[in-house]
């Protein structure tokens, strides 16, 4: 198993999760033998965990095919674990990649206030420049003062440009004058943060269209990706939330942020079993280097705690 720096965080970022799974397995592997009891309660015991019902029932079957009326040890079932998690992850482990041309690839970033959408731009931002692309940022959230203003603070600390108006304004103005100049400058990303208000679901769809729509009208291809920002420590409420916005705007993949501070980080692997949408990257915390794509086989073992 690696130890670098990265790795070091997952295992910090998920340790919750995986101290609550071990926790809600704890008591199970005194049993002598698997029968039928011991199965159910490791099939709570991971549907306590947010894991999700279908992960926890292929668990349980595997289980009662290969180890039934023999002793079980708590090794074995965490390396099935990992090993079930890992398949459910390794199919949806995709880094947001640049690659659309004309430049530039446009990146819409949506998901309700507070769940990082913010500071996952700003991540996002740090990890393509680390790339050494040109990345613009827009401030379509012209709902609060606040939200431009930390933006903009993003924009500097990183030095990359920010197109933003001020509070109130018309969010596809803004993006439609982003494009404009991410185009003449030879931007490669542009990252669009947009309004998260889910209250209001009407004018969050017709918001969203039409930036869509400006977008759309400067190039058919954008935007390029649609990308869901959600806060793990929700917990089941996650999924609930990419199904709303499923609908109102269309998602091509989704980031899921602050990890490192919950024990419900099975819920990634529930969203990814439910819905199958791409997984970018994942947060483990505040900072700008806190945001990585993920390698399915190193985070199913974190959240196992299995040393397959
Ligand atoms: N622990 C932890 N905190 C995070 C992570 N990502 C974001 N945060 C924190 O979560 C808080 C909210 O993040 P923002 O980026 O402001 O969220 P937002 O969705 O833009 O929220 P609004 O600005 O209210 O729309 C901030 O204090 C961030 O530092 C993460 O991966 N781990």
């Amino acid at each position: 198993m690696s130890d670098t720096p990265w790795h070091k965080k997952l295992l910090g970022g998920f340790k919750r999760t995986s101290d609550k799974l071990g926790e809600n397995l704890t008591g199970l592997f005194t049993k002598s033998a698997l029968d039928d009891q011991t199965l159910d309660e490791i099939e709570e015991a991971l549907i306590m965990s947010d894991l999700g019902p279908a992960m926890a029932a292929r668990v349980r079957a595997k289980l009662a095919d290969g180890r039934f009326d023999k002793g079980i040890d708590e090794a074995g079932v965490r390396a099935l674990v990992a090993e079930e998690i890992e398949q459910v992850l390794a199919p949806v482990a995709k880094p947001l990649e640049v690659e659309a041309f004309p430049r530039p690839q446009v990146i819409l970033v949506i998901g309700v206030n507070g769940s990082g959408k913010t500071t996952t731009i700003a991540k996002l931002a740090h990890l393509f420049i680390e790339q050494d692309y040109g990345v613009m940022l827009a401030a379509g959230d012209t709902f609060r003062a606040a939200a431009i203003g930390q933006l903009k603070v993003w924009a500097e600390r990183l030095g990359v440009p920010i197109v933003s108006g001020a509070e109130g304004g018309d969010s596809a103005g803004i993006v439609f004058e982003a494009v404009k100049q991410a185009t003449e400058t030879g931007i490669d990303v542009l990252i669009v943060d947009t309004a998260g208000r889910l209250q209001n679901k009407r004018e969050l769809m017709d918001e969203l269209a039409k930036i869509r729509r400006v977008l759309g009208r400067l190039n058919p291809a954008s935007p390029h990706d649609v990308v869901l920002v959600l806060d793990a420590t929700t917990g089941q409420n996650a999924l609930s939330q990419i199904e709303v916005f499923k609908e109102v705007a269309g998602v091509t993949g989704l980031v899921m942020t602050k990890l490192d501070g919950t024990a419900r980080g099975g819920v990634l692997v529930a969203a990814a079993e439910k819905f199958g949408l791409p997984i970018h990257a994942i947060g483990v915390g505040e900072t700008i280097e806190d945001l990585r794509p993920f390698d399915a086989k190193e985070v199913a073992d974190v959240i196992a705690g299995s040393n397959r």
